[in-house]
């Protein structure tokens, strides 16, 4: 049966100070990459949230001994050649980010795989990574002429390439890097606009020799990863809920801490600033290699603005809170050069429109992003998370400014990337 929270917040206002959990992006890196590591990692501050989890049961099942103790998790490899063939299915659950990079490992390793995913992850496309890991003499196949999951893989060696993605996609880019690690020779992948560079850092830090340049990296194949231990810095994107909560309910102020502050995570920061909200990062510092520190926002009267260009990968699962967010600003908000998002858990565009409409706003959607026009007053409404983490934490934030009851159905889905988010909501609601 699909879960159900009744929401009502009644004027109350949000203040306090709280840390989110680990960012998703770093957790998933972090355990494949020890699992490709000879040695023993320890990870702190993981995100036990459900993508997470769906990494570690599949390199386990490739016989990597890991144990995780709350957000501790314990990785001990003897290195990518001791990898063994699953015997089962690798079941990815929702997780865009455990496929795209793990068919990267796996289509350089001489065994068979198949991998499947949950009803959302098996209409997500999947050709974006196996057409590279094809031009690498992959062999792969699946759903829909190979498109879509359930996937069949069947490993072994790989040549490198020059890769070009036509998609602006850090999992694309990752799956690539990592493909061209296990192939012969240099890999090079090399993006319009640059998107998020954890497994740059990370690969790095695990010993992997490797060059950026502008949008380019190069990687060389065949190399060995020496285990490192690894702390995961605060979700960014998690952490957007409630720094738009905050700069939206009235008589609020918010500070989240040990926030990770990676410059191609950080547009979320500049559309506040662009928007006019009243933020400010302090006590900024480097922890494991990734840059962290702590983010206060007040509630703030808030101002319309375009969109578009470079930004959108560095703020592209941010883009649900940050349209309720401009259902609060004065003016028109124009969100453009967007259309990735119609390929994440749900349609993005679609989600976040209708779903924004049942609670009053003034929002339409186009081709490649939407206009919404504020500032409406929302009103109470029976609504669907789609079964989309980022949509059903939107739903809930967009209650703060609603004076009647909100119903959120399938409000479980949040576990993707946030198990303790109404926990950590309490903690803010004064
Ligand atoms: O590399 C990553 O960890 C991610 C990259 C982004 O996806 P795309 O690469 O599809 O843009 C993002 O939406 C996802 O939540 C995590
Ligand atoms: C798109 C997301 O994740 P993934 O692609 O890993 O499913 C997300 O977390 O918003």
């Amino acid at each position: 049966m699909v879960s159900k929270k009744r929401l009502h917040f009644q004027d109350q206002s949000l203040s306090g100070t709280i840390s989110v959990p680990g960012d998703k992006s770093i957790s998933h890196r972090a355990v494949m990459f020890a699992s490709l590591a000879e040695g023993k990692a320890t990870i702190t501050n993981f995100l036990a949230g459900e993508d997470c989890l769906s990494t570690i049961a599949a390199f386990q099942k490739m016989g990597v001994t890991i144990e995780r103790f709350d957000d501790t998790v314990v990785v001990e490899s003897n290195g990518i050649q001791s990898l063994q063939e699953p015997s089962e299915p690798i079941d990815l659950g929702n997780s865009g980010t455990t496929a795209r990079l793990l068919m990267g490992i796996l289509a350089g390793l001489p065994y068979h795989f198949s991998l499947y995913g949950d009803a959302s992850l098996s209409k997500r496309p999947m050709d974006r990574i196996i057409v590279p890991l094809h031009q690498m003499g992959a062999k792969i196949d699946g759903r829909d002429n190979g498109r879509l999951l359930p996937i069949s893989i069947r490993g072994g060696q790989l040549q490198p390439i020059n890769y070009h993605p036509p998609v602006k996609s850090a999992q694309v880019k990752s799956g690539v890097l990592l493909a061209g690690l296990l192939a012969k020779g240099s890999t090079s992948v090399t993006e319009t606009t640059k998107t998020r560079d954890h497994t740059e850092n990370m690969l790095q830090a695990f010993g992997a020799r490797l060059q950026t340049n502008d949008n380019q990296v190069t990687i060389e194949g065949e190399q060995s990863l020496k285990a490192c231990d690894i702390e995961v810095p605060g979700d960014i994107s998690s952490a957007a809920f409630f720094l738009v909560a905050a700069a939206i309910t009235p008589n609020s102020s918010v500070t989240i801490q040990d926030v990770g502050l990676n410059p191609t995570r950080t547009g979320i920061v500049e559309v506040l600033q662009q928007m006019k909200v009243d933020i400010q990062v302090n006590h900024q510092r480097t922890v494991g290699g990734e840059p962290i520190g702590d983010i206060t926002v007040n509630a703030s009267s808030i101002q319309g603005t375009t969109i578009d260009g470079d930004i959108i990968p560095r703020i592209i699962d941010e883009i649900p809170i940050i349209a309720l967010l401009a259902t609060q600003a004065k003016g028109e908000t124009v969100i453009k050069d967007a259309e990735e998002l119609r390929y994440k858990e749900t349609d993005r565009i679609e989600s976040v429109v209708n779903t924004l409409q049942q609670f009053g706003a003034h929002i339409e959607g186009t081709h490649d992003g939407m206009i919404i026009k504020g500032e409406s007053q929302l009103h109470g409404c029976d609504v669907h998370s789609y079964g989309d983490h980022r949509i059903g934490m939107m739903i809930a934030i967009a209650s703060l400014l609603v004076e009647d009851e909100v119903i959120l159905r399938d409000q479980d889905c949040i576990a993707v990337s946030y198990p303790q988010f109404f926990d950590d909501l309490q903690k803010l609601l004064s």
